[in-house]
């Protein structure tokens, strides 16, 4: 991870695109390729600038009249930038750089991270350290899920919690449906799985349901597709934009992923009626670590959620309480099965990423508090106070 350094790849009126420099040993793949800086996000929104938090008008940005060359950042992959907020963050992307007050074009190390709207998370592969930013800034996440081979209605599920979870709005959205007969049946089931969240079917091949799909976008919004690999994500990315911008796994064609993905990179969405919004493709999650917290795993059980309502315990478990809502539901049959276990096994998921999400606060106070004491102890030898 050491060794490459950043530079600015490009710089035009609406974003600064950061790009690693590729030096020796490569790039890690979970490095976030592009980040955007403040600027006019589509045509009539609101400008970010330094100090400004999202949405608060702003100067026009230095950006604006900024250089093609590239220029350096001081950002390396795994390096850190300093937020507006304070405090160092790693960017992710999505992420808005604003450039600092008196900033002139080309001037290094002065870009400044906004302040999130959102992060898509997701847990590390370990599982044992801080949970990963997918995404920042995010208004809709495309939940990517192909028909062929038949859609993972758990992995829809978990998504649509992820997403939840960002502060962004789901949208499931089913692919190839040129390579099945029955798609309305799919439509329903996953409309089922995701209540009150929009559904929709579409071909990149041929391109049915791709312009429906555009409709849903509104200007100045950030959309991000997340799904397995190969669940056609690029190629759909592709389709929207209308250009082949994202590489697709289409040699292969045998309806597998093999991650041709492998960095998150954020593209200019033009839409029908002249506005403008931004589009993240994201590589294949292998495995979805949910990262969500209670709030989140019932906006997508809703309708769990709706009959605990009525239990007769504030706290019931839904297990064997008397007076269980949600238990009677299942012994009618208005509750499925799957649907409940679903419920349950997120639940249990997010209570576990809680617990060690406290853990993980717990030992970097300890760490906080052991730095501290150094710095106090390297004071008082410098100043020679406390000493004697
Ligand atoms: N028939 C058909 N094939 C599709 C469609 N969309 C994607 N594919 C194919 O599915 C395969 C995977 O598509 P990609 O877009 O690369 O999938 P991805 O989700 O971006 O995969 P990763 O980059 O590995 O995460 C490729 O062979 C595509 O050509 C579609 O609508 N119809
Ligand atoms: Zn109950």
């Amino acid at each position: 991870m050491t060794g490459s350094s950043w530079r600015i790849s490009r710089v035009d009126r609406t974003r600064v695109l950061v790009v690693p420099d590729l030096g020796a040993g490569g790039v890690p793949a979970a490095v976030d390729r592009v980040a955007r800086t403040g600027g006019r996000f589509g045509d009539g929104e609101a400008t970010i600038g330094a100090r400004n938090g999202p949405g608060e008008a702003a100067p026009a940005p230095a950006a604006a009249t900024a250089p093609a060359a590239p220029v350096g950042v001081g950002l390396r992959p795994g390096g850190v930038l300093p937020a507006v907020v304070g405090d160092d963050v790693t960017p992710a992307v999505g992420d808005r750089l604003v450039t600092a007050p008196g900033h002139r074009p080309g001037d290094p190390d002065r870009f400044l991270v906004a302040p999130r709207t959102g992060e898509l998370l997701r847990d590390t592969v370990d599982r044992t350290s801080r949970s990963q930013v997918v995404a920042a800034n995010v208004d809709v996440v495309l939940v990517v899920e192909p028909l062929d081979p038949s859609p993972s209605i758990g992995r829809v599920e978990r998504l649509v919690t992820l997403a939840w979870r960002s502060g962004a709005s789901p949208v499931v959205v089913l692919t190839k449906t040129d390579l099945v007969h029955d798609t309305a049946h799919w439509l329903a089931d996953l409309a089922a799985a995701a209540p009150g969240v929009p559904v929709r079917a579409v071909s990149a091949t041929t391109g049915d349901g791709v312009a429906e799909l555009l409709r849903l976008v509104e200007p100045g919004a950030t959309l991000v597709a997340v799904g397995r690999s190969g669940a056609g994500k690029s190629t759909l990315v592709n389709a929207l934009v209308g250009e082949d911008v994202m590489a697709t796994g289409e040699r292969r064609g045998d309806g597998k992923g093999r991650h041709t993905t492998t960095h998150r990179e954020l593209v200019d969405l033009a839409l029908p009626d002249g506005g403008r919004a931004w589009l993240i493709d994201t590589p294949g999650l292998r495995a979805v670590g949910l990262v969500a917290d209670e709030e989140s795993v019932e906006a997508t059980f809703a309708e769990v959620a709706d009959l605990a309502a009525g239990c007769r315990f504030g706290d019931c478990r839904h297990e064997r309480e008397p007076g269980c809502a949600v238990v009677a539901a299942l012994e009618e049959g208005t509750l499925s099965e799957r649907r409940y276990a679903a419920y349950r096994a997120q639940l249990r998921e997010a209570h576990h990423a809680a617990v060690r999400a406290d853990a993980r606060l717990a030992a970097a106070q300890r760490t906080d508090w052991k730095r501290r004491t150094v710095a106090m102890r390297e004071h008082h030898r410098v100043t020679g106070k406390g000493r004697r």
